[in-house]
């Protein structure tokens, strides 16, 4: 079982690199440690230069570089600032460096983990899901945890360091002043948050409408064609007006409303910073407090500002990181596919299905108890109205879905204990409506195996598409497009089987893959195949007595049960629904 993530398991991952989190913290300390004094440095020659009260600095500098006037002492305070400020730059820069470059590793280690895991998912535990909410999972929620992990391992950190020695600093100063703005800031921060939440709101809301109409056109201009033979354009067109109509609504709201609050919060900051400034001013006129450490003060109020935010953001990106991670063990939970390790080593397989049941969804069976034998080389045909599970027992004999009860057995192994890749080389499923690859004829064909030319021009021979090819301009480099677009439905069905043709397996499952081509053409493709086909064992689903006639056995299914098998001969005397089925083949 794939261990599902967690915050501790990211923790661990994180400790994976241990060295760069030290010197990264190391980093962030010395950061700190030339950023905190920085808001001290110019107000305090206010003080030592301007009022003519020489302290620290100007005694310091005197001893250092000598005495001079003003200019002196505030430009060498000056370039000391702004070395102090392009170290904090370099340091930051490192740091960052560092900590995306950790949180980068960690990522890519989830997603590793998720696509291996999907790699190995049942194929009915993934349509449970689908393929959308699994991109989503491996592009959005890993990325939401990105920044959560970049939060966590460099924001937390520096921000509650420098949040404690501007604290310490301020509070040094002047107790009272410094409590004021250690207590205020976050409060303030706090309401911002609350207004940026309903902002975040109202954007949803923006999103939505607009989500809404992308998927309303999306669909009016993929089925446009329909919608205009059904004389339907003006009403779907009107929806999409009421849809356009909801952005204008949600769009103004948004729109006004977040500059509102975003002037608001903004505001409130600046009362409070005013207050602050009337203390500070009070000080100075009825305490020891100093002009130059009244400045400073000042310096450090908006100083604080950037750590309070941040340590207050964590607590957002965590609860979305949790979500996320919620999200994201939703696909580590999907049960993956059991894989034996026998392998089959013969070309000759026996299939034996015992007591077969199989469910898509709790409610209600696809197939109940089937039982049946198909021995190596036999052509035999499932037969069925539809929905009577036709496809899914061949998906199921292919080893696509994993049975509820009974067993499959080939050459007496049963499919628990049989290597799913061993099995897949010696089944080609055909299908109705093969899906292709935006990609060339030639990666179509061969899967992106190294296959001479030669070969694979044979197998299109075989399945009828020569012609076609010759008259392609890039031949085998040809791109056929997005899910095979580019080719008729009876090409794409060839092409199909001339893939089945190159992969050359035991057993060929055709399951209805040849009902897009017209009589002519599958007699001349059944003929071109007859050769390659003797030997390996044929499962044909059809719908045409034509096909089903002459199989060895028929095998004749109703709402998921088996409820005939024998010959053309044996069963078109006796009553049932294979009678019903040539009854019905004759009159049409
Ligand atoms: N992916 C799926 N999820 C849920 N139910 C499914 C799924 N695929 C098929 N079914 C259901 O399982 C039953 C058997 O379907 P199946 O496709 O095997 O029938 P079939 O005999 O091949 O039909 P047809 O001749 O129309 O292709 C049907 O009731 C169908 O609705």
């Amino acid at each position: 079982m794939n261990q599902k993530i967690s915050l501790k398991s990211i923790y661990k991952l994180l400790l994976k690199n241990k060295k760069s989190l030290i010197w990264g913290q190391i980093f962030t300390v010395i950061g700190i440690l030339i950023s905190v004094p920085i808001p001290l440095l110019l107000p305090l020659l206010v003080d030592e230069v301007l009022l003519n009260k020489p302290d620290f600095f100007v005694n310091s500098i005197d001893k250092l570089f000598g005495s001079g006037n003003a200019f002196y002492y505030v430009a060498i305070v000056t370039v000391v600032v702004i070395i102090l400020r392009a170290l904090h730059f370099i340091f930051g820069v490192i740091n960052t460096k560092i900590f995306t470059k950790i949180s980068k590793i960690v990522i890519f280690d989830i997603r590793v983990k998720l696509l291996k895991h999907l790699q190995k998912v049942n194929i009915n535990e993934y349509e449970s899901i689908g393929s959308g909410k699994i991109a989503a999972n491996l592009i959005t929620d890993v990325n939401t945890l990105d920044s959560f992990i970049v939060n966590i391992s460099s924001k937390l950190i520096t921000s509650t360091l420098t949040l404690l020695a501007v604290g310490f600093v301020i509070i040094k100063i002047d107790f009272l002043l410094g409590l004021m703005i250690l207590l205020t800031q976050p409060t303030i921060a706090i309401f911002s948050r609350r207004i940026a939440k309903k902002t975040g709101e109202l954007k949803k809301e923006e999103n939505a409408a607009i989500e809404a109409f992308q998927s309303n056109i999306n669909e009016t201009l993929d089925l446009f064609p329909q919608i205009k033979a059904s004389n339907k354009e003006r009403s779907f067109f009107n929806t999409s007006i009421d849809k356009a109509k909801d952005i204008k609504i949600a769009s103004n709201e948004f729109n006004y409303k977040s500059v509102a609050y975003e002037k608001l919060s903004y505001t409130i900051f600046l009362f409070a910073f005013e207050i602050f400034r009337a203390t500070g001013l009070l000080l100075v006129a009825y305490s020891d407090l100093s002009i130059g450490l009244m400045f400073a003060m000042f310096g450090y109020i908006w100083f604080i500002m950037t750590p309070v935010q941040e340590i207050l953001s964590i607590q957002y990106s965590l609860a979305s990181a949790k979500a996320a991670i919620s999200r994201i063990n939703k696909v580590l939970e999907l049960n993956i596919e059991s894989d034996g390790e026998k392998e089959l080593n013969s070309n000759k397989v026996d299939i034996e299905i015992r007591d077969l049941s199989f469910a898509y969804t709790k409610e209600k069976n696809s197939l109940n108890n089937i039982n049946l034998k198909i021995n190596s080389g036999e052509k035999v045909a499932i037969i069925g109205a539809s929905g009577s599970g036709k496809t899914t027992i061949s998906q199921l004999i292919a080893g696509f879905y994993a049975k509820k009860s009974g067993d499959i057995l080939y050459n007496n192994i049963s499919i628990d204990e049989i290597s799913k890749k061993s099995l897949r080389e010696h089944i080609f499923l055909v299908l109705q409506m093969p899906i292709l690859f935006n990609n060339t004829l030639r990666f179509n064909l061969t899967m992106g195996e190294d296959i001479e030319d030669e070969k694979i021009i044979e197998a299109l021979a075989i399945a009828e598409l020569k012609e076609m090819y010759l008259g392609l301009k890039d031949g085998l480099d040809t791109v056929v497009g997005k899910m095979g677009m580019r080719l008729s439905g009876g090409q794409r069905q060839r092409l199909s089987i001339a893939r089945m043709v190159l992969a050359n397996p035991s057993i060929v499952i055709f399951d209805e893959s040849t009902s897009a081509l017209d009589v002519h053409t599958e007699t001349k493709l059944f003929l071109n195949l007859e050769s390659f086909l003797e030997d390996k064992t044929v499962i044909t689903i059809a719908h045409r007595l034509s096909t089903v006639k002459n199989a060895s056995k028929i095998f004749v299914l109703d709402d998921g049960n088996l409820v005939q098998s024998g010959t053309h001969k044996e069963l078109e005397d006796e009553t049932g629904h294979y009678k019903e089925f040539v009854k019905q083949q004759l009159t049409t």
